[in-house]
């Protein structure tokens, strides 16, 4: 099988791109050349998404950034468009390539404090990009506040002001663009929010920075795309038997909360695990029995019979959390499973029940990741959303920081890969990669889908995909599988959407440049 390069879904903070700027250059590509095909890129989008837009507002601020929008307004002036830039300083301040820009752009810049965004079509943020060092304030502020609050569509030049590149974070005022136009590699500014949101659509443009560049640099950020984890993804092989795809068990709660607990199973079989059973309380197995068929159902009441359970051994990757109710059991049923050396995905009551005390099962993880299986190294995976992510790490919830940073303090102090839910899931793992997710809709705010979730990364982990790139998957699958469906989406319709998923996950995988 062929696969793209998963360098291609690198994230680069902006020392990283600095980086590979300098190491460029350094080969013998001056930085002018970079600056004015980063000008090309965006009076291209220009071209391209507002074809109609004749008098055009450009602002530049003290950096490179600005010297980008000056070399934009000298392309977009040749190609007909009438333009004004306002400058946060006078172009004489300008140094190095900006300075050249704005001397071939040759026109007047008026001060930005005289910018009325009324009068134009459309508007181009050159401000700051990645090299945005504190919140903005002052005249820049004034200006961007203006900009947001009038209705002349605003392409943002590489970021939009405001947005810091490496957190995603507001500094200060920020615009919120229509589209923006990023150079080489996205930045995890990009895909965190609410930078992410204040980008709109993102074109990340090749400006002649070549991807050996980042030989040098050790990439750890990614985008949650399949070309980064489609190489690990077990699939089924021509002669396998289901046993080879391995047995995922959902531990099911008591008699009125069971429903969690066949979503999950659902997914799990659904994801691709050979065979899925649930473990059910003796209260819950009519409960049970009534609505499962290919999954199949044991009775599970205690440690007792759990540990009988387990001397199976073909029984590799665990759910618990979903419905399963908050207290002893659980943290005692999570010590068990991973004491066997099994796989775990810890979500919902398993993450609660561990809160105040969850270093007994943080070390066992550790112990638990260094043996081996026939799937593969048993791991543990911890699926939390914020609320259920303060609880077990306050003291990381509370640190200043980004979201990116959270997940991976908390899977380094875990011992475990953590799944950081929400509109820009992060899944981290404890060797500090980490990986950004994009893919979904806003309909998987829906009571369940964490449920479907947790199901999926267990059916990853039995057929024996490493656990970064089975928590990594899983979330894309889920994800994609949102889309696909569309509006209206209730949690038990993403089980039946994973066909048409894997369909394209196969696709890719032959083809990786469909
Ligand atoms: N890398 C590449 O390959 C390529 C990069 N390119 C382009 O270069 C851009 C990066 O340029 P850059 O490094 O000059 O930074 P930029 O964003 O213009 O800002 C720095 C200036 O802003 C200032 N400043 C900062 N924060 C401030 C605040 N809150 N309030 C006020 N001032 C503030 C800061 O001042 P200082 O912090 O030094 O006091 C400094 O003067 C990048 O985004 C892309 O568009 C392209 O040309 C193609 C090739
Ligand atoms: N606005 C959103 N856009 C995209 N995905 C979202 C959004 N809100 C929630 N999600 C996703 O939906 C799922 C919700 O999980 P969770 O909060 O555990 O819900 P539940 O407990 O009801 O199952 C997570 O995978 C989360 O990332
Ligand atoms: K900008």
């Amino acid at each position: 099988m062929v696969f793209q390069d998963a360098r291609g879904t690198a994230l680069l903070t902006p020392d990283e791109m600095a980086e590979a700027d300098r190491r460029t250059i350094a080969a013998g590509t001056p930085g002018i050349v970079l600056m004015e095909r980063a000008a090309e890129a965006v009076a291209a989008a220009v071209h391209s998404g507002y074809p109609q837009a004749e008098w055009i507002a450009l602002l530049a601020g003290p950096g490179n950034n600005g010297g980008d929008a000056y070399a934009a307004a000298r392309l977009l002036r040749e190609a007909g468009r009438r333009v004004e830039i306002f400058g946060l300083v006078p172009p004489t301040k300008l140094r190095g390539d900006a300075a050249i820009a704005a001397t071939a752009f040759g026109g007047t810049a008026h001060p930005v404090d005289s910018f009325d965004p009324a009068a134009f079509d459309l508007v181009i943020d050159g401000l700051f990009g990645a090299g945005l060092s504190r919140a903005i304030e002052g005249a820049a502020a004034e200006a961007i506040r203006k900009l947001n609050a009038a209705p002349a569509p605003v392409v943002a030049i590489d970021l939009p002001s405001g947005v810091s590149g490496a957190t995603g974070e507001r500094l200060g005022e920020a615009v919120s663009a229509d589209l923006t136009v990023t150079f080489f590699r996205r930045k995890p500014g990009h895909l965190l929010e609410p930078g992410r949101s204040l980008c709109g659509p993102t074109i990340v443009a090749d400006i002649g920075i070549p991807a050996t560049v980042l030989d040098a640099i050790a990439l750890m950020i990614f985008a949650n795309e399949p070309e980064l984890w489609i190489g690990a993804l077990k699939r089924p092989s021509d002669a396998g038997h289901k046993y080879d795809r391995g047995h995922a068990v959902v531990f099911s709660g008591s008699a009125t909360r069971t429903g969690a607990a066949r979503l999950a199973a659902a997914a799990a079989l659904r994801g691709g695990a050979g065979l899925v059973t649930v473990f059910s309380p003796g209260s819950a197995l009519m409960a049970n029995a009534a609505h499962l068929t290919a999954i199949m159902l044991k009775r599970c009441d205690d440690e007792a019979a759990l540990g009988e359970h387990l001397t199976d051994a073909r029984f590799n990757a665990f759910v618990l959390g979903p419905g399963f109710g908050v207290g002893e059991r659980a943290r005692n049923f999570a010590a068990t499973v991973l004491a066997a050396g099994r796989s775990l995905v810890l979500d919902a009551d398993g993450i609660t029940s561990l809160a105040g005390a969850p270093d007994a099962l943080f070390a066992a993880a550790r112990g638990a990741g260094k043996g081996a299986s026939p799937h593969g190294k048993p791991a543990l995976v911890l699926t939390p959303h914020d609320g259920e992510f303060k609880r077990l790490f306050p003291d990381i919830a509370d640190r200043q920081g980004s979201k990116l940073e959270r997940a991976r303090a908390a899977a380094e102090r875990a011992g475990a890969v953590v799944v950081l839910k929400g509109r820009d899931t992060v899944i981290a793992a404890p060797d500090g990669r980490a990986a950004i997710n994009a893919i979904g809709t806003p309909w998987l705010a829906t009571a369940g889908t964490g449920d479907v979730l947790a199901g999926l990364v267990a059916a990853e982990l039995a057929q024996g995909t490493p656990s970064f790139e089975a928590a990594c998957a899983a979330v894309w699958m889920h994800g994609r599988a949102a889309e696909l469906f569309g509006p209206g989406l209730i949690s038990e319709d993403l089980p039946a959407m994973l066909p048409k998923v894997h369909r394209e996950l196969d696709a890719l995988a032959s083809n990786p440049r469909a």
